[in-house]
């Protein structure tokens, strides 16, 4: 049975969106509840509410636009919160973090906004209903359920049309036992599916989606049981996704920046976060490359070297540098097990750092010690990048610039583009 609703005072936002109020046994986090609001709500233990009614509402509470909003679905957080506000809420956040990092009073831009309709890679959740029918979605908030998405507000149209024939398809395909994932990405050369499922791809279900891909209009649709490596199940053309001027071939399931806009901020903030003055051939080291969504660009400026961890990122960045006679090397690297030493780093005039959501620890400490006098770090994480800017700090690196942008629109997760110089 649940609790009682009682009345509680919303003082501020937690990490992940939800209203946070201040009690005697500590912060009641009650999701969907806005800061400045009076709401009642029924305590669920461990600290969380689920939110009864908005007594008071904030001027600042809207319409959200989308009704799976409202049934829980986990991919939105902040649909009920006006834009402004979120960007406002952003930004803050990251001044906060620089200043746990010892830059108190940080400039820090604006945050840079991104369009709805705009995300073009979502790791997709498939479940199986008793019925055969198959729900593609995300999960719902805390929960295992699957959303079946008859609307997205974030997923570009392109990709959402995607999902109606997807259902049929996945109904027929027996590899599909109970539950798995699909990995959509939006490339250039249209829709790249990498499945991930519980059961083994019989003959009959490759035919099936070879069939899809045909139909469809996807040149690639890429398959794993489970978490193995993958294979391509079909495949009726090239895949091809530009990066700047050079255009790359991405391996199923590729790291893209969450969308075309985004990766324009990004990419702008981390051009405009390079020092002024650099030598004539300036070297570049472009860490946790990726495919080089910052590798090509940067190549404009200098001769890049692009190190990354997955091996077929690496192959696809090297491939495509080849091809377009860029300036930039590629490099396979673990760079948490083998980070760049002072003596590798002597030779580069700039590091850029894109590391995945834990930081980049290791690396940062390396860099610490070395004598590289220019940083600019792309970071998904506050938390790491607080923990790591400290160190930066410690090691006598002053603060230039800092962007935040709201790449992931109504959700609680902030990117920013920080430049360090000593
Ligand atoms: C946030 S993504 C950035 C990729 C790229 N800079 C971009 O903008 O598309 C982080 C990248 O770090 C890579 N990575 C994660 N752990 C790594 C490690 N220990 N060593 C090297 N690369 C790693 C991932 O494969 C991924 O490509």
């Amino acid at each position: 049975m649940s609790a009682a609703a009682r009345r509680f005072a919303v003082a501020r936002l937690g990490s992940a969106g939800d209203g946070v109020a201040d009690t005697p046994d500590g912060p009641l986090h009650i999701p969907r509840a806005l800061p400045g609001e009076s709401v009642t709500a029924r305590p669920a233990g461990r600290g969380q509410a689920v939110l009864d009614t908005v007594e008071a509402p904030s001027p600042e509470r809207v319409a959200p636009p989308c009704a799976h909003f409202l049934e829980g679905c986990g991919g939105c957080a902040l649909q009920h919160w006006d834009l402004a506000a979120q960007a406002r809420w952003k930004r803050e956040r990251l001044i906060e973090a620089l200043a746990r990092a010892g830059f108190a009073e940080a400039p820090v831009a604006e945050t840079v906004a991104t369009p709805t309709d705009s995300r073009r890679r979502a790791d997709l959740a498939l479940r199986r209903a008793q019925d055969g029918s198959v729900a593609i979605g995300f999960h719902a908030r805390g929960s295992a359920e699957v959303l079946d998405l008859r609307e997205c507000h974030i997923l570009e149209p392109a990709l959402f049309a995607l999902l109606a024939p997807l259902r049929v398809v996945l109904r027929r395909l027996s590899a599909l036992a109970r539950e798995g994932s699909a990995v959509v990405n939006l490339l250039d050369s249209g829709p790249d599916i990498l499945l991930r499922t519980d059961k083994a791809l019989d003959a009959a279900g490759r035919r099936l989606l070879a069939a899809a891909a045909q139909q469809l209009g996807v040149p690639r649709i890429a398959w794993a049981q489970g978490e193995n490596l993958h294979e391509t199940a079909a495949q009726t053309g090239p895949v091809r996704l530009m990066l700047g001027a050079v255009e790359v071939a991405p391996p199923p399931g590729a790291f893209l920046q969450a969308s075309r806009e985004g990766e324009a901020a990004i990419v702008a903030a981390v051009l405009a976060g390079l020092p002024t003055k650099l030598p004539a051939r300036p070297k570049l080291l472009d860490l946790y490359a990726g495919i080089g969504t910052l590798s090509f660009p940067l190549a404009k400026r200098g001769r890049v070297t692009a190190a990354e961890g997955s091996a077929e990122a690496v192959a696809a960045l090297d491939a495509a540098a080849r091809k377009a006679v860029a300036r930039v090397e590629a490099v396979k690297r673990d760079l948490a097990r083998q980070p760049y030493l002072p003596a590798e780093l002597k030779a580069y005039d700039v590091v850029v750092l894109d590391p995945p959501y834990a930081g980049a620890a290791e690396q940062v400490a390396q860099i610490a010690r070395s004598a590289v006098r220019h940083l600019v770090y792309v970071s998904c994480n506050p938390v790491a990048l607080a923990r790591d800017a400290a160190v930066l700090r410690g090691a006598g690196f002053g603060l230039v610039s800092a962007t935040p942008v709201d790449q992931f629109r109504w959700s609680a997760h902030l990117e920013s583009v920080v430049s360090f110089s000593r």
